[in-house]
């Protein structure tokens, strides 16, 4: 597994950030995360005029986790307009936990956390899996 830097981590999702649109609630948001591979990934939040069709920044990130190759997410963090951490919403840990390394640590206000503490009792592929198999 690659080593986490988690500054490293923060400012790309600063960096991610910046590139927000966010005109509607003018709260934008970046995210970053780490790949199994080494390499780091982001996004950010996507509003619309139909208020309920915009995405949360993890929406961008887990395109990009596609588009740039796949792999597992390693670490995560997610930053407001202000620069401090902000916790996935409840759909976003599910998005997340879908492509999550074993053990993924996301940063969050109380410190470093894993995924299964941020959301624990998970419904992911193996439920389906199971369920299939029965
Ligand atoms: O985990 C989250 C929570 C909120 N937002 C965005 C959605 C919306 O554009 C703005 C305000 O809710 O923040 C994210 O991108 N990720
Ligand atoms: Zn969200």
């Amino acid at each position: 597994m690659p080593e986490i830097d988690w500054d490293a981590l923060r400012a790309a999702a600063n960096d991610a950030m910046q590139k927000s649109y966010s005109p509607y609630s003018n709260f934008p948001v970046g995210a970053a995360a780490l790949v199994s591979d080494g390499r780091i990934i982001s996004g950010c939040n996507v509003e619309n005029a139909s208020y309920g069709v915009g995405l949360c920044a993890e929406c961008a990130l887990v395109s990009a986790l596609h588009m740039s190759g796949g792999g597992e997410l390693v670490a995560f963090t997610c930053v407001d307009g202000h620069g401090n951490i902000l916790m996935p919403c409840g759909r976003c840990r599910q998005l997340l936990n879908e492509f999550s390394a074993e053990g993924m640590l996301l940063e969050t206000v109380s410190g470093i956390k894993t995924m299964d503490e941020v959301l624990p009792d998970a419904f992911g592929p193996r439920q389906l899996a199971e369920y299939a198999a029965s």
